[in-house]
């Protein structure tokens, strides 16, 4: 059955400028979503804890902060964007003692509601407006008059209202210039982790890597290595994105057409997809957030070495000096954008 999408037209900003907006963390999601939905007219507050580093940037955009317990007893709608491992803990201690019926409890990615970190009573509507891109990208897209498509899912109709109420937060946040799909937490979610695991992370990363290693291990300039398999990547990845994967192969030579079709297989092959539906089968079955939940209970610990593995990965030496002569390439994250 083909997805509800949902554009402009479809979505009444009135309704979300009826309401006060709490937005939980400042991050990547919080900073986009808080300053869009200021700028779309809807009065906003950020919930952060005592001490926050966030603190002084969203203030410095005049945006008013509170404790999450305060912003929570204050709003009519609760956006959770602090990272999901986060979610759980400051939702037991200021979110739900301040979660009265009627009000609205929100999230950008369904992981704490899909595998039960979090249950909202009976009471409140659940439903979540989840951009696909990083936030930086949603608040640049916002601010240039275009938008990143989003998902919206309804897990709780208390109201009977909460898809409007959705829809109208995901235009706020330039959502439905692009068009939003209507989907459900479960499917978000797993979509989403999916993505990320095996495509657009994970995938896209190690294959970056390991083209990297082996073109160098063969004593090949680490630098042209870079341009190679990641600075041409963009470049690749975009011909994709507007014209999908046959555009892309209408620019390229015909050698490297033929290299594609006869090459590509080789690398992403039988193993590769038994591997994907293995990955696919960890996150539906929850081991994949149990290993995330463990790891964030003993502090982390996991994810610390794997960054600092990552950072210390050669091809990072060598994109910092190759990105650093072409200054239009290394485009600062801005918290303003
Ligand atoms: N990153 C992205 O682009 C996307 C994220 N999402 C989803 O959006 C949500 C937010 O992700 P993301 O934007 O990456 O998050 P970030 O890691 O960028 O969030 C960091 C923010 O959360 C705050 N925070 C951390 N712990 C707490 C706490 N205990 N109480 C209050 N605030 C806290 C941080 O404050 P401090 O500065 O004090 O640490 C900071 O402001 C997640 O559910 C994620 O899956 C969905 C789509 C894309
Ligand atoms: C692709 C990663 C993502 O799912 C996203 C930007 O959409 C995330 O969790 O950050
Ligand atoms: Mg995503
Ligand atoms: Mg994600």
């Amino acid at each position: 059955m083909p997805a509800e999408v949902f554009y402009d037209d479809d979505a009444d900003l009135s309704i979300i400028q009826g309401r006060k907006v709490a937005v939980i963390g400042y991050g990547s999601q919080g900073h986009a979503h808080s300053l869009s939905l200021r700028d779309s007219g809807v009065e906003v507050v950020i919930g952060l804890k005592e001490g926050s580093k966030s603190r002084a940037k969203a203030e410095e955009q005049g945006l008013q902060v509170m404790t999450p317990a305060e912003a929570s007893a204050w709003a009519d709608v609760i956006m959770v964007l602090a990272p999901d491992t986060a979610q759980r803990t400051i939702y037991a201690e200021s979110i739900a003692p301040n979660l009265s019926a009627g009000k609205a409890l929100f999230f950008g990615h369904g992981l704490n509601i899909r595998f039960e970190l979090i249950k909202p009573p009976a009471d409140v509507d659940v439903a979540m407006v989840a951009p696909k891109g990083p936030g930086h990208l949603v608040r640049r897209q916002y601010v240039d008059g275009k938008g990143v498509p989003a998902l919206v899912a309804v897990e709780q109709d208390a109201s009977g209202n909460a898809l409007a109420l959705a829809l109208s937060y995901a235009k706020a946040i330039g959502g439905t210039r692009a068009g939003v799909i209507k989907t459900t937490f479960k499917e978000e979610t797993e979509t989403d982790l999916f993505g990320e695991q095996a495509v657009l992370c994970g995938g896209a990363s190690a294959l970056v890597q390991t083209g990297f290693e082996v073109l160098t291990e063969a004593g090949y300039a680490p630098e042209i290595a870079y341009f190679e398999c990641l600075h041409e990547l963009k470049l690749i990845v975009d011909l994709m994105y507007e014209g999908g994967i046959q555009r892309m192969r209408y620019s390229i030579s015909d050698t490297a057409e033929f290299g594609d079709y006869t090459r590509g297989p080789r690398v992403v092959n039988a193993q590769t997809k038994a591997e994907m539906q293995k990955i696919l089968a960890e996150i539906q079955s929850g081991e994949f957030t149990r290993e995330l939940i463990a790891d964030d209970e003993a502090g982390g610990p996991a994810l610390a070495k794997y960054r600092q593995q990552g950072a210390e990965h050669p091809i990072e030496v060598t994109g910092k000096k190759l990105r650093d002569m072409m200054s239009w390439v290394d485009r600062p994250i801005t918290e303003t954008a």
